[in-house]
């Protein structure tokens, strides 16, 4: 979008009621709606080929769609009506081999490398944790290696299972040996639940994560925790990483790896506003798998997630457009 020209923005509830018509995500134009440009677009993954216990987060990014179809344009959190000050739209799903975990993989890299190429950043809706890797690979190749805010009840720095190397509990390893992130600023929030061994927080301490558990956000609260990534980051490009399970149960029960003694959604949507200065090149939500969901709970709490995560981007390139035409 050039900066002469008005975002096309959601369709208007107060005219074609919410539930009406197919879900895109906050009810926005589709890609090619708006000439295939936008400045940050929303795409799904419906990926779970890569999970180790419950399948069904391949369903996960349609139903945050029709949850999103109750978001409104203003966010009063954030005070900013993030579909006016960018571009924002809905890119459809990226259609990826569901038997060939290694295919998928690169085809999500590819994909994710047209999409960036064209300028925007990414909302990716998964699928699971596996799809993170190839996003993060994607955004390497723009950014150099990017500072990671992983929120998920899990570290998602094994090893293998079953000898593969590509699984939804393992992506960050293979970022962290693939040299494209910043091992200088990388964290786990809302981390907890039994490990395989004491060894796992060793191995994860070493590639260079800090850990926030969810009892720490319970303890220390959502502004303090925010302040603390906040410096670890700095201005580096940051790309935010959400399984879903980083929320108790209670407040996400559709997800297939679900542990007790979560966050709830109040907190992990109190600190993502609390990083809104930071430097988000892209984001993904992943891991709701709605066939355990109930009352759209899970997908609920992730259309918000995604919408404070759109909002903080939105923000962002506004911010830059402003800077840019004043010089
Ligand atoms: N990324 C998610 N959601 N889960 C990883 C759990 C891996 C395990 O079963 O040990
Ligand atoms: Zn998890
Ligand atoms: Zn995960």
């Amino acid at each position: 979008m050039s900066s002469n020209e008005t975002p096309r923005g959601p369709v208007d509830s107060s005219r074609v009621p919410r539930y009406a018509g197919p879900a895109t995500f906050a009810r926005l134009p589709r890609l090619d709606e708006v000439g295939g440009r936008a400045d940050v677009t929303v795409v799904g993954v419906p990926f779970d080929s890569g999970v180790s216990y419950r399948p069904g987060a391949r369903f996960g990014g349609n139903a945050i769609r029709e949850a999103s179809r109750l978001l409104r344009p203003y966010n009063p959190a954030q005070d900013a009506s993030p579909f006016a000050l960018a571009q924002v739209a809905d890119g459809g799903d990226i259609a990826v081999n569901p038997f060939n975990i290694n295919e998928a993989v690169e085809t999500v890299e590819a994909a994710a490398d047209d999409l960036l190429g064209t300028g925007a950043r990414l909302m990716t809706l998964g699928g699971d944790h596996t799809i993170a890797l190839p996003l993060l690979r994607s955004v390497a190749k723009k950014h150099g290696p990017v500072a990671l805010l992983h929120f998920d009840a899990h570290l998602d720095t094994w090893d293998t299972y079953f000898g593969a190397e590509y699984t939804h509990g393992t992506p960050f390893r293979r970022a962290v040996e693939e040299g494209i992130l910043d091992t200088s600023a990388l964290s786990h929030v809302g981390t907890r639940g039994p490990l395989y061994g004491k060894q796992d927080l060793t191995d994860d301490e070493k590639m260079g994560f800090g850990i926030v558990t969810s009892a720490d956000v319970y303890r220390r609260g959502a502004d303090e925790v925010a302040d603390q990534l906040r410096q670890r980051i700095g201005d580096r490009p940051l790309y935010i990483s959400i399984d879903i399970d980083c929320l108790d149960p209670a407040h996400a029960p559709g997800t297939g790896t679900p542990e007790a003694g979560g966050m709830t959604s109040r907190e992990l949507l109190e600190i993502l506003r609390g990083l809104a200065s930071c430097n988000l090149v892209s984001a993904d939500v992943v891991e709701v798998a709605p066939a355990y969901d109930h009352a759209e709970i899970t997908s609920v709490a992730a259309s918000h997630t995604a919408y404070e995560l759109t909002t903080i981007m939105s923000r962002q390139i506004a911010a830059a457009r402003k800077d840019s035409e004043a010089k």
